[in-house]
């Protein structure tokens, strides 16, 4: 069974339908990536996947459990954590005090039997750990919103992944990067889906072909078609709405 389904979602904004019956699955272990020509519904079907925006119509399900009318911080708690197009850290703290405040957030289970000095080691070797996973140990020290983009973007997934979550959504995780820190970004969600499953939106076709397993392609808010990248890559209609706009030709 998929780890995640999106059933006939329907979003309107008075007369216009900017999800019209939009369906897609996500298995375990699977970056599936959502891509789709600007105005195409990306940034609306993915606010309603968070619990951001109420849908009109459908369902979200994560591990069987229906989760379309849960806010989000419940989603979370249930195992859907996402990134934002713009970086939600603390630029003024530390990458480390970040990645606590993150931690400690996420922390009630699983210190709450610790006595409070261990309780604080917990979670400073969690912050440790989740920096190691991400490549920022060398930069514990260093105050966030000095960081270079790319690294900030690279905290941003770590405060995602301290909730431990089963699928993360990654909203265009590569934008205004370099061509370095777009393959810091992609080698990082290689690594990833080795604990979880990723739905990745992004213009980065480069980084869309070479990450995902399957790929849906969203047009004027309903999937035009969703198949491997290979599919995708030789589909003539997928072409066509490609045309002159964001170019399909990447390294096979
Ligand atoms: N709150 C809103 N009220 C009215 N219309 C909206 C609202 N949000 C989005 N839209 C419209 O819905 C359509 C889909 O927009 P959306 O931002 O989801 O597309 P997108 O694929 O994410 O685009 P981009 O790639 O440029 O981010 C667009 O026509 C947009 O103008």
């Amino acid at each position: 069974m998929s780890l995640f389904q999106v059933q006939g979602l329907v979003k309107r904004f008075g007369g216009l339908l900017a999800t019209d019956h939009v369906s897609l699955s996500v298995a375990h272990g699977e970056v599936h990536a959502l891509i789709g020509p600007n105005g195409a519904g990306k940034t609306t079907l993915v606010n309603q996947i968070s619990g951001l925006l109420a849908p009109d119509e459908g369902r979200v399900l994560l591990d069987g459990a229906d989760i379309t009318a849960l806010p989000m911080h419940r989603r979370v708690a249930q195992g859907l954590s996402r990134c934002f197009q713009v970086t939600r850290i603390f630029p003024k703290q530390s990458v480390r005090d970040n990645l606590l405040l993150a931690v400690q957030a996420h922390s009630g289970s699983s210190f709450r039997f610790l006595k409070p000095r261990s309780h604080e080691c917990g979670l400073y070797e969690a912050a440790n750990r989740l920096a190691e996973r991400v490549g920022l140990q060398g930069q514990l020290g260093e105050i966030a919103g000095a960081l270079p983009h790319g690294a900030q973007r690279t905290l941003d997934v770590a405060l995602a992944l301290a909730s431990g979550p089963k699928l993360l959504l990654l909203d265009e995780p590569m934008a205004g990067m370099g061509p370095d820190e777009s393959q810091h970004m992609v080698q990082l969600i290689e690594t990833l889906r080795q604990d979880m499953a990723v739905l990745l939106i992004e213009h980065d076709m480069e980084a869309v072909f070479r990450l995902a397993d399957r790929i849906s392609v969203l047009v004027y808010g309903r999937v035009l078609t969703a198949g491997t990248p290979d599919e995708i890559r030789n589909n003539p209609e997928v072409q066509a709405v490609y045309l002159g706009n964001e170019t399909l030709e990447t390294t096979p």
